[in-house]
């Protein structure tokens, strides 16, 4: 039922008098002269409103009230033109307004809150919040507690707030503990961080509808509770390339209003392991190698990938496979058509249709299921490459980030069903070098000869035959007895330095677990450091800052699997602030 909320008067804005209009989905104030000229006119979405508070009211630095009975004050949001350069920072602004008596006063904000309620549905009213204390450079606590949480109080948003004492803490509660009541889920970290959140949420969705989400073949179940990201990690890649900026208040604000952005998740299956889900990055060669020589330097917190990712460039190693992959429709879109995934994105708006309603014979995962050379007609051919590779990377989504503000497929869609597969073939170092280069300006890494960019809805990696990893149901021993013939060395570092327990970690599900302090310090030699004589002829995978340690997996996007309280990265040139 539509609500006629429409309000007109005169209102002071300190010695100014506005002529103040509501309607249903905007609030505006325009400034009126002396001669009755009507002057700047200020306009505010009603979704974009934060709060509506009696009196006259500041939050910053605390909060305090004089409580005027003729006043009221209006909190909105606001964009900085000072913003990042890539993104749209958001700030939050208040006005106050003053009426003609205190009837007139009360008519406002009843009627703007009313207005609230009706055309602003999807705010969160009550939020579970983790903080990883110890994410990026351990501010994580006093970024909530200064930045998010009095803005959350503000919109009368009400908080359980769980400071994590250990890794998986987050993953385990979302799987264990009653979630009922809770709008959504924020995460106080990285990407990590994220993961954690992510892993347990949508573990915890299979469990409610009876799915095992182990099974590569079962089409999982999209999550109802939302994913709230407030950056305070090492690369913040999920929270930048969804939002446009790493910033704490600009994705409080989007929590706030209760923004929608669906999110592609890549499942990724070894038969040994649980599942582990990825968004931003699994990366075999340089970024797995990267993220194990980081993890023994994590003392250096953000600053760990750039000295590891100098170390393992400098060890200039390539490995063998191959790579079989499921092209995505490509009348649709590709990943060099130089088309960017904004806000209101027409390529994921047409994929929501495709993607959410029925199962369809073509994404059925029939053809999935290890027919990776024969194909049905509807899912077009599986392609396999092979040869040596300085890294091999798939991505959901663009993973821009504040190291390389367009990522590592700029034209990659957040919720379009797919990803982009990106081989890089060994290659000089400085033309590898080149490559990674590439990311951090807005020059084409894909237009290298030696690299190679594919959009697929599935993918597999495989050791080269005759290379297969053993069939065995220990993955570490698997990994351990693959390097023997290559690595003695090696080896016997793994087996003096190792932990006892980490074996349980290794086969431990879900996110974290092979980050848990410690367990990979020792284990350096698993992967070899760049300090090693030896050049290991395997490698890891990075899968979004979790090491997996194995070689040969299989990859499947699930269109739209999440929904983060994003937007997607709004254009600066449509925004008119
Ligand atoms: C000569 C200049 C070289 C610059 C290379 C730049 C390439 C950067 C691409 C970064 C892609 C990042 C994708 C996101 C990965 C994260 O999930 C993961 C975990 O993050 P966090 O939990 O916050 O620690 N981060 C990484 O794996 C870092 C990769 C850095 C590689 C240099
Ligand atoms: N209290 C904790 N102690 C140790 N590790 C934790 C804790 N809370 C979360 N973690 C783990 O720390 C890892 C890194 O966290 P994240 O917030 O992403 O920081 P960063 O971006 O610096 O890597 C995550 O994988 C998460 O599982
Ligand atoms: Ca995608």
């Amino acid at each position: 039922m539509e609500i006629d909320l429409r309000l007109e008067s005169s209102l002071w804005v300190g010695r100014k008098r506005y002529l103040a209009v509501l309607t249903g989905w905007h609030l505006q104030w325009t400034e009126v002269d002396k001669k009755n000229r009507q002057r700047k006119t200020t306009s505010v979405p009603v979704s974009e409103l934060i709060g509506v508070e009696d009196g006259r009211v500041e939050i910053l630095p605390g909060k305090s009230v004089e409580d005027a009975d003729h006043d009221f004050t209006v909190f909105y949001v606001r964009r900085s033109s000072s913003g990042g350069s890539y993104g749209l920072l958001w700030r939050f602004s208040r006005t106050q307004f003053s009426c003609a008596s205190r009837a007139l006063r009360d008519q406002w904000t009843s009627y703007l809150r009313t207005a609230l309620k009706t055309h602003s549905p999807s705010r969160p009213h009550r939020l579970l919040v983790f903080i990883n204390p110890f994410g990026g450079k351990k501010k994580g606590r006093h970024i909530y507690h200064s930045l998010v949480a009095p803005l959350f109080e503000l919109a009368g948003i009400s908080s359980h707030v769980i400071v994590t004492e250990r890794a998986n803490q987050a993953r385990d509660h979302l799987l264990k503990k009653d979630l009922s009541g809770f709008d959504g889920v924020v995460c106080v970290g990285g990407d990590g961080m994220f993961s954690e959140v992510m892993h347990g949420l949508i573990g915890r969705t299979q469990q409610e509808a009876g799915l095992s989400e182990n099974d590569p073949n079962v089409k999982l179940q999209p999550c109802n509770l939302h994913i709230g990201i407030i950056p305070a990690g090492s690369t913040d890649c999920v929270c930048f390339a969804t939002v446009g900026v790493n910033d704490p208040v600009t994705s409080a604000l989007h929590i706030i209003i209760g923004d929608s952005q669906p999110l592609d998740v890549c499942s990724a299956h070894h038969p040994t392991v649980p599942v582990h889900y990825s968004v931003s990055l699994l990366g075999y060669g340089f970024y797995g190698d990267v993220l194990a020589e980081s993890e023994r330097h994590r003392w250096m917190g953000p600053l760990r990938y750039d000295f590891s990712g100098a170390m393992v460039y400098l060890s200039s190693r390539s490995y063998a496979g191959v790579v079989h992959y499921l092209p995505a429709d490509p009348l649709l879109s590709s990943p060099r058509d130089n088309i960017r995934c904004l806000s209101g994105c027409s390529v994921c708006t047409k994929s929501t249709e495709r993607l959410l309603p029925h199962p369809t014979v073509s994404e059925s995962v029939n053809s999935f299921h290890c027919s990776q050379y024969s194909s049905d007609s509807s899912e077009g051919e599986w392609v396999s490459v092979a040869g040596r590779f300085r890294c091999v990377s798939f991505t959901c989504m663009s993973s821009s980030c504040p190291r390389s503000p367009l990522g590592l497929s700029p034209s990659a869609h957040l919720a379009d069903g797919t990803g982009d597969l990106i081989l890089v073939r060994e290659s000089h170092p400085l033309s590898f070098l080149k490559f990674l280069h590439r990311h951090t300006s807005t020059q084409d890494q894909f237009d290298l000869p030696f690299v190679e960019v594919h959009r697929v809805k599935a993918f597999r990696f495989s050791l080269p035959p005759g290379e297969e990893e053993d069939g065995c149901e220990d993955m570490e021993r698997g990994a351990t007895r693959q390097r023997e013939n290559q690595d003695t060395q090696c080896v016997m570092d793994i087996e003096t330095k190792s932990r006892t327990g980490s074996q349980q970690q290794l086969t431990e599900r879900g996110s974290g677990a092979y980050r848990e302090r410690g367990d990979w310090r020792g284990k350096k030699a698993l992967f070899c450091g760049p300090c090693c004589s030896e050049t290991p002829s395997v490698s890891v995978w990075n899968c979004d800052g979790e090491i997996l340690p194995f070689s040969e997996i299989q990859c499947r996007v699930h269109g739209q699997l999440v929904h983060l309280y994003a937007r997607g990265i709004e254009d600066k040139a449509a925004i008119v602030s």
